[in-house]
């Protein structure tokens, strides 16, 4: 089986071409695909299929040629990956399975719009997240409190009063699995400056990551909240790099590299 690796500020995928729709990603393979010892090493796995051969698009989600079959590292399905939708778009473009700068991309969460910015930087266009209200984190003994929202994917956006830098996040934080009976994302951010916030994340499915998209707009959204804004734009910087988050009235932008660095042929198997 075909593979390529790539990241998007160090939130680390492989990719599998599957144009004909034959590949059977069970979760078991998933997981051995990204152990970082046993097998290539990842954060997640990107399935590129036919939107028309899947069937868990919906039909307005078939205006989109690709879907960006996502997974966990553990071999668990989300509805949205956004650093994800960046490097399956920076395939796609390398591939010439699209035609740049402006295309869309099939998602279990819906249809996102791609633009390929002069600079080689990808703008996804993530939707207009849905704000609940607020949760609870707790880290190492110390609870948090945050802000529940949905890109798609569930999130748990808490901002704290210390540098992030001093967090343990080698386990799982704690969260009220009434409010997120199908786990949560969870980040933390100190704000550094005007519009500029630190954030460390804790992913569903794949543990502590040095980037998150999802959780780059859903941080920014807390801290818009939290400094009485809706709209702007916010630089968050994560432990891989820095992403920028745009939002406006009616919708969500993030921007930043998206890289392919190697392609071979996976020996794993069932
Ligand atoms: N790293 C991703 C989010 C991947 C999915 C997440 N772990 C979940 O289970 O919801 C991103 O860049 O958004």
């Amino acid at each position: 089986m075909r593979f390529l690796k790539g990241h998007g500020t160090e939130n680390d995928f492989v990719i599998l071409p599957d144009p004909d729709g034959g590949v059977d990603v069970s979760a078991a393979l998933v997981a051995r695909i990204c152990d970082r010892r046993a097998g290539i090493g990842a954060d997640g796995v990107l399935r590129v299929a036919r939107t028309k051969q899947s069937h868990e698009v919906t039909e307005q989600a078939s205006a989109a040629e690709w879907f960006m079959d996502y997974r966990n590292a553990d071999g668990s399905m989300a509805e949205m990956c956004g650093n994800g939708v960046r490097v399956f778009a920076r395939y796609l473009v390398d591939a010439g399975l699209v035609e740049p700068p402006e295309f869309a991309v099939a998602t279990r969460g819906g249809v996102r719009r791609i633009r390929v910015e002069p600079s080689g930087d990808i703008t996804v266009d993530m939707g207009k997240p849905v704000v609940y209200g607020e949760s609870v984190a707790s880290v190492g003994g110390q609870e948090y409190t945050g802000l529940h929202v949905d890109m798609g994917n569930p999130h748990l956006a808490c901002a704290i009063g210390d540098p992030v830098v001093q967090l343990d996040l080698t386990h799982q934080p704690g969260f009220d699995p009434g409010v997120f009976p199908g786990g949560v994302n969870i980040e933390l951010f100190n704000p550094v400056g005007v519009s500029r916030v630190v954030m460390r994340v804790y992913e569903r499915g794949s543990g502590e990551t040095r980037s998150c998209g999802t959780g780059a707009v859903a941080t920014a959204i807390a801290a818009a909240h939290l400094s009485g804004d809706t709209t702007g734009t916010w630089t968050v910087e994560v432990p891989g790099g820095t992403l920028t988050v745009t939002l406006d009235e009616d919708t969500s932008y993030l921007t930043g590299a998206a890289i392919i660095v190697a392609e071979g042929e996976l020996m794993l198997a069932e």
